[in-house]
């Protein structure tokens, strides 16, 4: 069994809705509700820490009602101001031994991705779920490319990521102490540890609704799922 941190606690500012994105309806469910569901769904799921922003607890707590997922399994904490101080205080309440930390803005992650990161990060392994890039990268640094860098060996990284819950619990115990912020949690796994972080694969249509853009995308998507 694994505990499953799902993030909710942005404020969604490059959305433009004027409130958190989370709470934003698709066909008729707001996203954090698609997701959350997207784990209780599973068995193996042995708890669910929503991390949301403490002035939406009670919010939250409708919303989740009004959709009829009240759930044993489900544990609400407040978040904090950037997604690793999130994951953090998710990181506090985790029961079980290993952890898969979720964005909750994205929606349309599958069972077959959580599996595969849940058995590995059972065998002791850090897994992050990920995609090739499409396009040719370029690093550059004040409006002026500086390198292009081999396509084949660059992904674009998604969530969940998984890692046995000591593990994680200890690079983020060590990126506090150095005040290190990272926007993943492989990024600490990394910087922290000698542990390599195994890649599982991810899909293009693991979208983090991110821009406006994004919502029409998961419009249709969920009308194909
Ligand atoms: N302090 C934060 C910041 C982000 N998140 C969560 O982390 C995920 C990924 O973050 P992002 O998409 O960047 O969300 P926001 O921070 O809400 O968006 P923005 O950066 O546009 O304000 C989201 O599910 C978001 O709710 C969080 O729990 N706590
Ligand atoms: C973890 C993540 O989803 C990987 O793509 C991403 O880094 C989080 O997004 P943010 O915009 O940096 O919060």
């Amino acid at each position: 069994m694994y505990s499953a941190i799902v993030l909710a606690a942005g404020i969604g500012s490059r959305m433009g809705l004027g409130y958190n994105k989370m709470l934003h309806q698709i066909k008729g469910q707001p996203v954090v509700v698609h997701t959350i569901k997207k784990f209780l769904n599973d068995v193996t799921c042995g708890q669910v820490v929503l991390v949301v922003n403490e002035l939406e607890i009670e919010t939250m707590q409708q919303l989740l009602s009004d959709a009829g997922v009240k759930n044993p399994r489900i544990e609400i904490v407040s978040g904090g101001s950037e997604r690793q101080y999130s994951v953090y205080h998710g990181l506090q309440v985790v029961r079980e031994e290993v952890v898969l930390v979720h964005d909750g803005a994205r929606p349309f992650v599958t069972q077959q991705m959580i599996s595969e990161c849940f058995e590995l990060a059972k065998k002791g392994h850090p897994s992050i779920v990920a995609v090739p890039v499409k396009d040719t990268m370029k690093r550059v640094v004040n409006g002026v490319v500086v390198e292009t860098p081999n396509r084949d060996e660059m992904y674009s990284v998604q969530t969940p990521q998984a890692a046995p819950t000591e593990l994680l619990k200890k690079a983020h115990e060590a990126a506090k102490k150095t005040h290190f912020l990272g926007t993943d949690e492989a990024s600490l796994i990394e910087k922290y540890t000698d542990i390599p972080v195994c890649v599982v694969k991810g899909a293009y249509t693991n979208i983090k609704l991110t821009t406006p853009e994004d919502l029409l995308m998961a419009e249709q998507l969920l009308v194909a799922e």
